[in-house]
C-alpha cells in the first residue's frame, strides 16, 4: 500500500438531524489524484468539505479525519492550520477583486510574508504550476476580473498553491467552464501530483477516468467502493457501481 496524505475513520455528517455521510473510512494515496464520484446529493461535497472545516458551523462531522498524525477533526484544531496546510478551489472562480499578483499571494500576505523577492518568485512559481504564467505575465498588476473564466480558475488554483498547501480539494473545479479550459486545468493537475495530493469532486465521469489515479464511488452517503481508476472502471468490484458507471441510475 502506498504512503497515505490523510485517513479518513468512520467520518459521518449530518446537517442538523439529516445524517448525510455515513461513517466512510479510507486512506488518501500522497502524491496521487482522487476523484469523489457519486450521483448528485451523494454527499460528495458535504464529505470534501468536512476535511478542510469547511463545515464547521454547518454540520456535524463525527470520526476522525487524520493529517500528519493527528485528527484535525478535534475542535481544539487550529482551523486557520487546516486550511493552510489542506487548501480548496471551488465550483466556480472566486478571484478577489484585486490585481492577478495581489490575488496569488493573498495568503502570504494573511502570513505578514513582507520579502518581495520571495513573493515574486511564489508569484511566478504558482501561476506556472497553475499553468497561467505565460498568458499573464505582462499584465500581473492588472485586475483579475479582466480574466476569462478559465484564466480566473487557473488563478484561483495558483492562489491556493502559492501558500504551498500538502492536499487541494477541489468541488468540481471545472464544472463551469468550457471544454478547452476544463483540459488545460486537467493537464495542470497532472503535473501538480509530483507536488502535492489532489482531492477532486467530479461529475463528470470523463474527467474521473481521464484525471485520476483513484477513484471513490460514494451512493446516499456511503462509500461504496474506493479503487485505482483504472481497475474501478475496467472492472468495478461492486454491482452498484457498475450501475452507476453504466448510467442505469444517478
Ligand atoms: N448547508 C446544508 N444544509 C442542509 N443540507 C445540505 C447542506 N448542504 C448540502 N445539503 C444536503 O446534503 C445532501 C448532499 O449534498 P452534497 O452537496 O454533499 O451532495 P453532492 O454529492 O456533492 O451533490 P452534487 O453532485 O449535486 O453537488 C443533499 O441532500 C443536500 O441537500
Amino acid at each position: 500500500m502506498q504512503e497515505s496524505a490523510l485517513e479518513l475513520k468512520s467520518v459521518s455528517v449530518a446537517y442538523g438531524d439529516k445524517p448525510i455521510v455515513h461513517q466512510v473510512s479510507m486512506e488518501f494515496p500522497k502524491h496521487q489524484i482522487s476523484a469523489l464520484i457519486g450521483a448528485s446529493g451523494s454527499g460528495k461535497s458535504t464529505l470534501l468539505r468536512s476535511i478542510n472545516r469547511m463545515n464547521d458551523g454547518l454540520a456535524s462531522v463525527t470520526g476522525q479525519i487524520i493529517f500528519d498524525g493527528i485528527d484535525i477533526n478535534q475542535p481544539e484544531i487550529n482551523v486557520y492550520e487546516v486550511r493552510r496546510a489542506i487548501g480548496m478551489v471551488f465550483q466556480q472562480p472566486t478571484p478577489f477583486p484585486k490585481s492577478i499578483y495581489e490575488n496569488v499571494i493573498y495568503g502570504l500576505r494573511l502570513d505578514g510574508v513582507k520579502d518581495r523577492q520571495l513573493l515574486d518568485e511564489r508569484v511566478e512559481t504558482s501561476l506556472k504550476q497553475a499553468a497561467l504564467w505565460e498568458e499573464v505575465k505582462d499584465q500581473l498588476h492588472q485586475s483579475a476580473l479582466s480574466l476569462s473564466g478559465g484564466q480566473q480558475q487557473r488563478l484561483c488554483i495558483a492562489r491556493t498553491l502559492a501558500v504551498r498547501p500538502e492536499i487541494i480539494l477541489m468541488d468540481e473545479p471545472t464544472s463551469a467552464l468550457d471544454p478547452i479550459s476544463t483540459s488545460q486545468i486537467e493537464n495542470t493537475l497532472h503535473d501538480l501530483k509530483d507536488h502535492f495530493t489532489i482531492i477532486i469532486v467530479t461529475h463528470n465521469m470523463q474527467q474521473a477516468s481521464r484525471a485520476s489515479d483513484w477513484t471513490a464511488f460514494l451512493d446516499q452517503g456511503n462509500l461504496i467502493e474506493f479503487n485505482p481508476t483504472e481497475q474501478m472502471f475496467m472492472n468495478p468490484q461492486q454491482v452498484k457501481t457498475a450501475d452507476y458507471l453504466s448510467g442505469k441510475f444517478g
